[in-house]
């Protein structure tokens, strides 16, 4: 636990070295099986050289700790959950390889010819010398314990051949601390690069974390802008429609009318095809006001326009023109069509109940309608039905009057003026 704490805190470095420290337990636990495989053949080179009795007591020992080794990492394995549980079970597989190393190199005394036999002797010399140089890969990933894992390996080697003391083992232990040598600056080496592979991986990781965190971010404001940029769309639409729209009646106002008079001059330009406009106008409203109230000429204006725009074909629309004069528009329909249908209209309203006036109460309109041919002025056009209306006004109101059935001096006689 001391050893979690201090790789926690202090080490700056403690993923990489506990991803290091698994890989070197990963390395261990392959190593077992050709270890112990590798044991009989070892047995079959020192076979009539070595006593046998010392020859199967060293596998015995060899295999047990190989065993333990086993049993320890399978159980490190299972509770391998936590970055840091490998430092848990370490104490115990680094126990192991030690021991490992040290019957490794004890098979030198272990095996040692019961006669004097120099080639055997070599061959056994190369052999724990192959064996360490493929553990030392091994080790290259744990550093801490290079100098006993080194020590543990040569001990008995080392101690044999000064004891015998004679020149050839002298220069083969020359040879052998040479070798030393090399290993410990290949093993040096060969940590130092995977520890740099690690520490890229790990930086790699952290980069793809960041990475991630920035791409959620990214998303996340792009969905609020999108959120606010609908918002703003819905409002602009908003501002717009009550920017043509009559605050008191909620139909359109002047401001759509003329938009939609220019297009509908235009479109029967390009088409060929006349249209129809008319203005519609209440009957003696100045004395609903003066009568009833202000309030009370109001409620007939909105319900003018709500029972107008429910009689209104769908093609046609309704406009404001102001004060409680309204337009009618009828694209490509011809002007004896929208009187027909205004006629209709007047004759429902002239028989109908106003809620803000007495039951008694006869409200009427009156409406003149123009039609208007390709390329007429939109301004001109509305003049014409102002003059139709006035001729209908004069000629004893409710009614609808048509511009086309007035003579032209007459029809100049009704000017808005008169
Ligand atoms: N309550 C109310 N009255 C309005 C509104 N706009 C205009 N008026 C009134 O409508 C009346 C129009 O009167 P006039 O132009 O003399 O016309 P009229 O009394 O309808 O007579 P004719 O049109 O000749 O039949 C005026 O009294 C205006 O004050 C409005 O938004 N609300």
């Amino acid at each position: 636990m001391k050893r979690l704490a201090y790789l926690q805190q202090e080490s700056p470095h403690w993923r990489e070295e506990t991803d290091l420290t698994r890989y070197f337990v990963d390395a261990a636990y392959q190593s077992i099986g050709p270890a112990m495989c590798s044991t009989p053949v070892l047995a079959w080179i020192a076979y009539e050289h070595a006593s046998l009795w010392r020859m199967l007591c060293w596998m015995a020992l060899f295999w047990l700790v190989e065993w333990r080794l086993m049993l320890v990492i399978r159980k490190f394995r299972r509770h391998d959950t936590h970055p840091l549980a490998v430092y848990q079970y370490y104490p115990a597989i680094r126990d192991c390889l030690l021991a490992s190393s040290l019957l490794w190199g004890s098979c030198i005394w272990f095996m040692a010819p019961t006669q004097p036999d120099r080639p055997y002797e070599m061959l056994l010399l190369l052999w724990v010398s192959g064996i360490f140089a493929l553990l030392c890969i091994m080790m290259a990933a744990c550093r801490d314990i290079h100098v006993l894992f080194f020590a543990a390996f040569w001990a008995f080697p080392v101690f044999s051949l000064l004891n015998d003391g004679q020149r050839l083992e002298l220069v083969a232990l020359l040879g052998v601390l040479l070798y030393l040598l090399s290993q410990w600056r290949f093993v040096r080496g060969f940590r130092q690069t995977l520890f740099e592979t690690v520490q890229l991986k790990h930086a790699n990781q952290s980069m793809m974390e960041k990475l991630v965190e920035m791409h959620v971010q990214a998303s996340m404001k792009r969905e609020s802008l999108e959120q606010n940029r609908l918002a703003l769309q819905n409002a602009l639409a908003e501002g717009e429609r009550l920017l043509e729209c009559d605050a008191l009646t909620g139909c359109f106002n002047q401001r759509a009318l003329r938009r939609q008079l220019d297009l509908y001059a235009a479109a029967s330009q390009e088409n060929g095809q006349g249209w129809s406009l008319s203005i519609l106008d209440l009957d003696h409203f100045k004395q609903v006001n003066d009568t009833f109230g202000h309030q009370a000429g109001d409620a007939v204006l909105e319900q003018l326009v709500h029972k107008v725009c429910e009689l209104l074909p769908g093609e046609m629309q309704l406009y404001r023109y102001g004060g409680e004069e309204f337009v009618v528009l009828a694209p490509q329909q011809p002007a004896a069509a929208l009187a027909a249908v205004l006629d209709a209209i007047r004759q429902q309203l002239a028989s109908s109940r106003w809620e803000a006036l007495p039951a008694s109460w006869q409200q009427t309109i009156s409406a003149g309608v123009v039609a208007c041919q390709p390329g007429d002025p939109v301004n001109h056009s509305l003049q014409q039905a102002d003059m139709a209306l006035y001729a209908a006004k004069h000629r004893g109101r409710n009614r609808i009057c048509m511009a086309s059935e007035l003579a032209t001096p007459v029809l100049q006689g009704f000017s808005h003026s008169s």
